[in-house]
């Protein structure tokens, strides 16, 4: 038995529906679907989480709804008219809107995250109506139904160990297939709660890992993962298999074809990955697999980078010397609920990087004023466009002169790294660079890692 997961990008028209459908009825080990919202139709479309996100503000501010309820609505209609559906089915989405809109929730974050989540909850409704209709006998399972619940922040929230056992409890019909909504699920007091962004692969991972699959395949619109994000370098290299913990590190630092957190149940279910293309399902696409499954071919397996960093750098001679600094320093972050991504550190120096969507302005001013007072450094300063990048691969720790070379080929490019951080994970470099070096310095590590 497999999962199979259709992105946004995969479901944002009638014409690319039709194609996930077809996808999933030709093989009759598919029968655990995971459906993601309408995305982007063409370039400069906007996804329809990201309308449910404006519908949300527009409840909020106690605006009139119907505008966007309206453009929501619309995507829907376009897919169902598509398949020629007449009946009330974008009826009854629609009324659902408008019975949320309504609805009470405990906090606004709860709000947010109850209509975000209908992304998923109404194009599933819809396409599994249309498949049952039209293709083969197919059921719509609300997360609810497989005892999937989670806990934590409404919009980025995590599922509860416990969750696993329900879902293996939960029987297919025979002779059916369901339709899974991706990207969220219910806390334990039956409030909607969402995944990170991008949580759609989370669900599909999710149900792989609760229903023991044999593949989770998961198709979006690239015909494998590159070697290199294909919006920096055009027809990168592919990667034919790659492991989890790899994948895990590049996804984390910029490869969004795939979810970083998505990774987590299959390596714990030991599932296998298969990123495949809607648009050239023929098409073999790349492997997530165990180390032990993957052979590597080259040293350098990507290199990810993600600009959206800043960065506090603090230097006060003997820092190294001081017991619980890095304590007092900690402690103002969780005072005003800020979490870090990295912290190296040398003698004298410290810098810590956020994650920007994790940290905003008052918290910035909040916290310098506290750590200037309690640290009483020589030098604080904030770097705001800070990249990372990552370079990744199993084979990394075997060759000793790599990184000398990526130096050396980042200082011909006039590339000064701001930090390095090699040996946490024996398997990535990271490398701090200005912003706006990022792309560059990506394509001089890229053209490195292709030599032979
Ligand atoms: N290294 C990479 N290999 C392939 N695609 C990548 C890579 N890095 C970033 N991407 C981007 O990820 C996109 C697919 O992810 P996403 O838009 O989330 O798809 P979906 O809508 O299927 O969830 C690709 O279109 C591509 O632009
Ligand atoms: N629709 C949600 C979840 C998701 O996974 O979407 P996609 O499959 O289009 O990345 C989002 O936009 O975040």
């Amino acid at each position: 038995m497999k999962v199979i997961k259709f992105g946004g990008s995969s479901l944002a028209t009638g014409e690319q529906v039709a194609k996930a459908i077809n996808i999933i009825i030709a093989d009759p080990e598919r029968r655990i679907a995971v459906l993601s919202a309408p995305g982007k139709r063409f370039k400069g479309d906007t996804k329809v989480t990201d309308l449910l996100v404006k519908l949300a503000a527009t409840v909020q501010s106690e605006q009139d709804t119907a505008p966007i309820r309206n453009e929501i609505i619309a995507r829907y209609q376009e897919i169902a008219d598509y398949f020629h559906i007449t009946d009330d089915t974008v009826a009854h989405l629609n009324q659902h809107l408008i019975d949320l809109e309504t609805a009470s929730y405990p906090t606004t974050e709860h709000l947010y995250a109850a209509f975000m989540a209908q992304g998923e909850n109404m194009n599933s409704q819809l396409i599994s109506h249309i498949m049952n209709e039209q293709f083969a006998p197919t059921q719509f399972v609300d997360p609810k139904e497989l005892g999937m619940v989670v806990a934590g922040a409404p919009r980025a929230s995590e599922l509860v160990e416990s969750s696993y056992a329900s879902i293996a409890k939960f029987q297919i019909p025979d002779g059916k297939r369901i339709v899974v909504p991706g990207f969220f699920a219910y806390d334990k007091d039956g409030n909607l709660a969402t995944f990170a962004r991008g949580g759609s692969d989370i669900t599909g991972s999710i149900l792989a890992r609760g229903f023991h699959v044999d593949l989770y395949e998961n198709f979006t619109d690239v015909s494998a993962i590159y070697a290199v994000d294909p919006h920096i370098i055009d027809h990168p290299r592919a990667i034919n298999t790659l492991t989890y913990r790899e994948m895990r590190e590049l996804s984390y630092s910029g490869f969004s074809v795939f979810n970083d957190e998505a990774i987590i149940p299959v390596i714990q279910g030991g599932i296998r990955v298969n990123v495949k293309n809607t648009n050239d399902p023929e098409a073999r696409g790349t492997f997530i697999a165990p180390t032990k499954d993957v052979r590597h071919h080259h040293s350098i397996t990507g290199i990810a980078v993600n600009n959206g960093f800043k960065a506090l750098y603090l230097h006060r001679y003997l820092l190294n010397k001081e017991v619980g600094l890095t304590l007092k320093i900690l402690q103002i972050l969780y005072k005003y609920n800020v979490s870090y991504e990295h912290m190296p550190s040398g003698i004298d120096d410290l810098t810590i990087i956020f994650a920007k969507d994790q940290i905003n302005n008052s918290q910035v001013d909040a916290m310098t004023s506290e750590i200037q007072e309690a640290i009483n450094p020589d030098q604080l300063e904030w770097f705001d466009d800070f990249a990372i990048l990552m370079i990744v691969g199993e084979g990394l720790y075997t060759k000793h002169d790599l990184i000398s070379k990526v130096l050396t080929r980042l200082a011909d490019a006039g590339i000064a790294p701001t930090m390095i951080n090699q040996g946490a994970s024996r398997i990535s470099t990271m490398i701090g660079v200005a912003s706006e070096s990022a792309e560059t310095a990506v394509r001089v590590i890229y053209k490195l890692s292709s030599e032979k």
